[in-house]
């Protein structure tokens, strides 16, 4: 494409360089190829402006830069390469991919998910009631991302905006009219889904998470809210709010320019659950809605995605499906990898992996645990771990919610990154002392596991949390493959 084609739909500041051709975007050095152009961030780890004179010998002819002092080193050493110089880089790129791929988010209905838990179950339910009525959807978020019946790997929940573009484009291509993306705060903070115009956007909660990256409540609030604002493009047309949530209510009390649909299980909101009937691997309630009531009925387990069907079915009906498709989507909606996940055995012992990695998140699990053992006097094994590198607020937080709730506790390490497991573990345990409950310490997670399951009589649950659907341990020494499932089942097959 013509790179003063391109220009016209960027907010550039300055430029230079003689019309060129450009055939591809690009903001990581180490993808550049002959004919890309190359958007240069500046971020906390790396400045993509060290990185120019590699991606010209790389072949690319168009750099774009946030630095003035970039921007001049590159007039005067590479007087050949179209540059130019915007005010920020991110949006710059958002603009730019947009052009280049011919404005694929044009094309596609978008729901964007946010809120610090049950933005992936919420999704993956949503594109289950899309796909029932028979539109192709492309999903994008923590595990996976579907482009119609294609499955690919995620290599974050919402990847940066060229990124995004290009697997709609991808999506649009294959047929696709709707989009449903995770949007986590980390992405709505930098500007990653900048100008994509979102049609429907849902928030399921706030509770502490990630104030490593927002420092405080109000901070992680901000961030998620943005969704609400529009980022780089209109305000959302549908807000679906989960208004049982604090933050949730003060969210809906300040828009003004969406339609807003509030949803919960007190009888307040607009998508309301009446009467819900749980067990293992079946939930049903009576939605309650403006436009009719629906007998709902989900493989899913527990009142966390009593929450997520309200939300993904409310966004859902924003879209134009029936109450009674919407039904028929949500029976169809089948397990989320990784979130409740009972891992399959001959034992009269459950073992359940599930990705709660915030207090909230255990609290919750851990209750819904005990009421499945209450019946037969069971008792309840927790083991979790605390992310390395991540809120470091929030280990004696998710300690505590540990102790509480469970008979049993085993800590041990989740992705420690760069950090010392033994120190992280170290933080959390002070939570779980507060409870007085016992709690066996074992560094190793997979030898973890073993303890956790071992230590269970029959009737009892087992809980995994921390890494659900994860395939690897991130430690400081490297990657190394790891899948709770797996070695939870080669456990199980021991003692059979
Ligand atoms: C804190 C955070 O969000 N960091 C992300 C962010 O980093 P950054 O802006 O600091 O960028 P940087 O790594 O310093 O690099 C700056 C620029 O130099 C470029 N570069 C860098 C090296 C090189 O050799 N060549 C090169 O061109 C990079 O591509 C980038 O354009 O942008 C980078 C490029 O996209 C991401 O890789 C990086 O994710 C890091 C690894 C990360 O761990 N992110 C997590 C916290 C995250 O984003 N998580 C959320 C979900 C959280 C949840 O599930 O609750 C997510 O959306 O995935
Ligand atoms: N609506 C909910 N409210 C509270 N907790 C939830 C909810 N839905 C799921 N959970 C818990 O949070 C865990 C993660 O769920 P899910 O993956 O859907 O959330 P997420 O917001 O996508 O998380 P992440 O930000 O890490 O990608 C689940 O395994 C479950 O323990
Ligand atoms: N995607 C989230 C959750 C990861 C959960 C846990 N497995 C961890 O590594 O902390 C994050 O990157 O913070
Ligand atoms: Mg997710």
């Amino acid at each position: 494409m013509d790179w003063n084609e391109v220009l016209r739909e960027v907010c550039v500041l300055e430029c230079t360089g003689s019309p060129i051709e450009v055939t591809g975007v690009q903001y990581d050095s180490r993808r550049v190829v002959r004919g890309d152009a190359f958007i240069a961030m500046r971020g906390g780890s790396a400045d993509g402006n060290r990185y120019i004179d590699a991606v010209i010998a790389q072949g690319a002819v168009a750099v774009v830069t946030d630095s003035r002092d970039a921007y001049a080193k590159l007039r005067r050493e590479h007087p050949e390469v179209a540059a130019a110089l915007v005010e920020r880089g991110r949006r710059a790129l958002a603009e730019v991919s947009s052009a280049v791929m011919g404005h694929p988010q044009k094309k596609l209905a978008l729901s964007g998910v946010t809120g610090t838990n049950g933005k992936t179950t919420t999704a993956f339910l949503l594109e289950a009631m899309l796909r029932s009525v028979g539109r192709w959807c492309v999903l994008i978020g923590t595990i996976e991302t579907h482009i119609g019946d294609e499955i690919r790997v995620s290599p974050h929940t919402t990847p940066e905006s060229r990124d995004v573009l290009a697997l709609f484009a991808d999506g649009v291509r294959v047929g696709a009219s709707e989009a449903v993306m995770e949007m986590s705060s980390h992405a709505l903070e930098q500007e990653r889904v900048w100008g994509l115009p979102v049609e429907v956007a849902i928030f399921t909660n706030l509770t502490q998470d990630h104030l490593d990256y927002h420092g405080t409540m109000e901070g992680y609030f901000a961030a998620k809210a943005r969704l609400f604002d529009g980022v780089g493009a209109p305000p959302p047309r549908v807000a679906v709010i989960n208004t049982d949530d604090v933050y949730g209510e003060r969210l809906a009390a300040g828009i003004e320019r969406s339609q807003v649909v509030r949803y919960g299980m007190e009888g307040k909101g607009d998508f309301v659950a009446q009467d819900v009937r749980m067990r293992a691997g079946e939930t049903r309630f009576r939605m309650v809605t403006p436009h009719g009531v629906v007998e709902m009925r989900s493989p899913l387990t527990g009142r966390v995605n009593v929450y997520n069907l309200l939300g993904a079915s409310a966004a859902a009906w924003a879209r134009g499906l029936t109450l009674d498709e919407i039904a028929r989507g949500a029976e169809a909606g089948t397990q989320v990898p990784g979130r409740f996940e009972v891992v399959p055995s001959t034992n009269d012992v459950t073992v359940v992996v599930d990705y709660a990695h915030t207090d909230d998140a255990l609290r919750n699990l851990i209750s819904l645990a005990r009421e499945l053992v209450k019946e037969r006097g069971g008792r309840v094994i927790t083991l979790f771990g605390c992310g390395g590198d991540r809120d470091r607020t929030k280990r004696p937080r998710m300690g505590t919610a540990a102790g509480e709730g469970s008979d049993l506790v085993v800590l041990t390490s989740d992705n420690p990154r760069s950090e010392e497991p033994m120190a992280i573990i170290e933080e959390a345990l002070a939570g779980v002392k507060e409870t007085g409950t016992k709690c066996i310490v074992e560094e190793d997670r997979a030898e973890a596991i073993e303890i956790a399951i071992r230590a269970a009589r029959a009737g009892d649950i087992v809980l995994i949390a921390g890494k659900g659907h994860e395939k690897v341990q991130i430690l400081k020494g490297g990657t190394v493959p790891f899948d709770d499932v797996a070695v939870a089942s080669s456990v199980l097959k021991e003692i059979a």
